[in-house]
């Protein structure tokens, strides 16, 4: 432990005497203590210290923070708030630490340096006297102050690196574990390690139990059971379920919780989701298991779909005017709707809420902009937002689960378009704005690409929409279904409760699109030599696996040459680690497209290397900065520290136009996007697709895995790889389907209402009138 870690806290360092009183139930705990070190002003040598801690061990060193207090009648003690075991430092944890990221410019080797010279007291001796940094050889004085300033940015940081690093956690996970917990990130390892599995993304189950072990936490204990039961049900929903059947999930958790020396069984598993169900931490419901967060979820979802199917819509116009309004918009667009088409804007028009889908080029963008059109016309609205305000707001609102699904929505149909998380006034945690208190102001929602909106953003969402409001929800059912967990435009379509046209003549074929016509074959299962003969807008390049990189950098360079921006060219490949992964092919076509030279800066990391010019990606939603996960931008500049106000290195990324800025620490929401996954594309298309399709990709091809990726691109795809392998993935349909019981619950509210319909009726009559 170092002193200036704990110098702006009071603490006390300290080996224990004896306990004097310790409650097991209520963890309370007094105990007398020799001081080693402390920084409060105590003259003895002994304090007797209370708080909410375990049963102290002799061999181990403590350190407890906290204050002093003096009691009426035992005199001076230490009211500890929280405490830590100290674990002492090692040589490699001060290395890892040293030449993590967070000091620039100290690599392994000088850490090793450093070490080597100054010992595990490394950091501690430094920051009492930077001089020391004069006996490590080969460190130049500016290396050496800039690391005294690093030092003293992150001091507190570095107990945690080095203690975790003791538990085998590098200093990533080090990072979020401080990030979450700050200093008491020691007492909850050793108390509760299962704590980890919720709290840190990306900490899983087996460390936990590692680190249980370690702290002598038996395999049966409820803590363990219980964790691995939420635990599995978690993991569950990021498969995109909503629930688990009970049976399975006892099975599922076993495997979790069982090896060689643990054996729980069913009957102790379906014990703990008792409790846990007790505890409302899950819920249960006719033998189905729910994290209460997706069971609200979907049931508030189903409930607000039936308040709008019930709800009342103007829509008094005949028949005979809607004809005539169409006929009118027909003639300006110059245009003839297919009958499909009509059908849709006119179920549309007289529907509180109806499912609209289609695959490519079938009509979903022009059928949109035929609704709101019709419906301006036949209500006399404007369709220029300047012409309302706050009195009476613009009554269309189009929106997207995707920043870029938004921006061709506004480009396709000239009306404002926003992504539903802007709509709804995203704070960036757990609420927003619009909610069923203050819900949305307009006549006509309109949400597009909505296989991607997953049950919580469903709930959000339609909480906030009004009864009287008219919704209309564009999907293509064929797409991968949302990443979070649900069906919900598939579950939709199956209930038939909802009005739903299916549009299928394809209208952009007609223009001679092979795209299009492989995305329909695609639909169909089909994938002959026909489908996949070349067009001017479609190439399948066969080639063997060691083969396909240099036919993608030969696309790319060929596409560069012919003028096409960096933006408009986008690879798409299925996994992330493989020889023909995403990050080997971002890190590949970057030497290419943006290679190094003397006028652009760098900006490096352990493991790529940004570039100004760079294509990249956001990876979370960031709704202070105003980016989203899936946003790409372009790197527009690279600051070094004595550049900015800050005094710290700076990327700008430029969105389209508006500038985010990020510091090291916060590269880890970025990527190189040169080649992106098929999954993270969703809702955005592109001029030029690129899509490696190779045999070691095989277990994740799945039809409307491609199929999602075919239909990104807009003008020219090019598929290199194996033919073989594409078509088994067109042959695989994805038959796990997700565990969610909307279709359930709507059938539920709505056969009560009908049952409620039938009673009052029943009530109206009597005896009487039967005789
Ligand atoms: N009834 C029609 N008559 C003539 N052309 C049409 C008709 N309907 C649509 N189109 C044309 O077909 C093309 C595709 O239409 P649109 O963009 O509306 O389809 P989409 O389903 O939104 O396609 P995507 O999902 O691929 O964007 C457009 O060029 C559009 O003008």
């Amino acid at each position: 432990m170092e002193e200036q870690f704990i110098a702006e806290k009071g603490f006390i360092k300290g080996e224990l005497i004896r306990m004097i009183y310790h409650n097991e139930d209520e963890h309370f705990s007094i105990a007398l203590i020799h001081i080693v070190e402390t920084n409060e002003s105590i003259e003895e040598s002994e304090m007797v210290v209370k708080g909410h801690f375990t049963r102290l061990d002799e061999k181990e060193h403590y350190i407890f923070y906290g204050d002093l207090i003096q009691h009426p009648k035992f005199g001076e003690q230490y009211n500890v708030e929280h405490y830590q075991k100290e674990i002492p430092t090692s040589k490699e944890g001060v290395v890892l630490y040293l030449s993590s990221d967070l000091f620039y410019g100290i690599g392994k080797r000088t850490a090793e340096r450093i070490v080597g010279v100054l010992g595990e007291q490394a950091i501690s001796k430094i920051l009492q006297d930077p001089s020391v940094l004069q006996e490590v050889p080969y460190l130049k004085q500016e290396k050496a102050d800039q690391l005294v300033a690093d030092l003293k940015e992150h001091q507190g940081f570095e107990h945690i690196v080095i203690s975790l690093s003791e538990y085998g956690f590098g200093l990533q996970m080090a990072q979020k574990i401080y990030e979450t917990y700050q200093d008491r990130a020691l007492e909850i390892l050793q108390e509760n390690p299962y704590q980890f599995v919720f709290d840190i993304n990306g900490f899983g189950f087996k460390r936990a139990d590692e680190v249980a072990a370690k702290h002598n936490i038996a395999y049966d204990h409820p803590t363990r059971i219980q964790a691995a039961c939420l635990y599995t049900l978690n993991e569950w929903s990021q498969q995109g379920h909503v629930f688990a059947p009970y049976d399975v999930l006892v099975e599922e958790v076993q495997r979790v919780l069982n090896n060689e020396i643990s054996t729980v069984t069913a009957e102790v598993i379906s014990r703990e989701i008792n409790q846990l169900a007790e505890e409302e931490k899950l819920i249960q419901e006719e033998g189905n298991i729910y994290l209460p967060s997706l069971y609200y979820a979907e049931s508030g979802f189903a409930e607000q779909l039936h308040r709008l199917l019930m709800g009342e819509i103007e829509d008094e116009y005949s028949q005979a005017e809607l004809m005539k309004i169409v006929g009118e918009i027909e003639d300006e667009e110059e245009i003839s709707y297919g009958k499909e088409q009509f059908d849709a804007i006119e179920k549309a028009l007289h529907s509180n809420l109806m499912i609209l889908t289609g695959g490519p080029g079938t009509g979903k963008t022009t059928v949109i902009k035929g609704i709101v059109t019709a419906y301006a016309k036949l209500n006399r609205k404007s369709l220029k937002p300047a012409d309302y305000d706050s009195e009476e707001p613009f009554p269309f609102l189009l929106t997207a689960p995707t920043g870029r699904a938004a921006k061709r929505m506004n480009e396709s149909t000239g009306i404002p378009a926003v992504t539903i998380h802007r709509l709804l006034g995203w704070n960036g945690g757990e609420t927003f704005e619009r909610d069923q208190d203050h819900q949305l102001d307009g006549k006509i929602l309109i949400i597009d690409e909505f296989s991607m909106v997953d049950i919580w953003l469903a709930n959000q969402l339609f909480r906030a929409i009004p009864s009287d409001m008219q919704v209309l929800l564009v999907g293509d059912e064929d797409q991968l279904p949302s990443v979070g967990p649900g069906q919900v435009l598939s579950d939709l379509l199956t209930t038939n409760l909802i009005p739903a046209t299916q549009l299928k003549e394809v209208y952009r074929q007609k223009e001679g699109s092979k795209i299009i016509q492989l995305a329909h074959d695609m639909k169909q299962g089909k994938c002959d030599a026909q489908s996949l003969a070349k067009a001017k807008d479609f190439n399948f390049i066969s080639c063997v696996e060691h083969q396909v990189l240099h036919v993608i950098q030969t696309v790319y360079e060929k596409a560069m040459e012919k003028g096409h921006r960096l933006k408009d060219i986008q690879i798409l490949a299925s996994m992330y680690r493989s020889k023909i992964g995403i990050h080997r092919l971002n890190q590949e076509i970057q030497q290419l497209a943006n290679p190094a030279s003397r006028q652009k800066r760098e900006m490096k990391t352990k493991e790529v290397i940004y570039r100004t010019g760079d294509k990249v990606i956001q990876l979370v939603n960031q709704p202070e900065s105003g980016v989203y996960n899936g946003d790409i931008g372009e790197i527009a500049a690279i600051f070094k520290e004595d550049e900015t106000k800050e005094q710290k290195e700076k990327l700008v990324v430029s969105f389209e136009g508006k500038e985010v800025e990020y510091l090291r620490k916060d590269l880890s929401q970025l990527m190189h996007a040169y080649c992106t996954s098929i999954h993270k594309s969703q809702g955005s298309e592109f001029s030029i697709v690129i899509l490696p399709v190779v045999r070691s990709y095989s277990r994740m091809l799945r039809r409307n895995l491609l199929y999602t990726a075919v239909t990104r691109s807009k003008k020219s795809l090019i598929i290199c790889g194996d033919e073989q392998a594409f078509r088994r993935g067109v042959e695989t349909v994805d038959t796990n389907r997700r565990y969610t019981s909307l279709h359930e619950r709507l059938d539920e509210l709505f056969n009560e209402a009908s049952t409620e319909v039938v009673n009052e009726n029943e009530e109206e009559l009597s005896p009487y009138d039967f005789m």
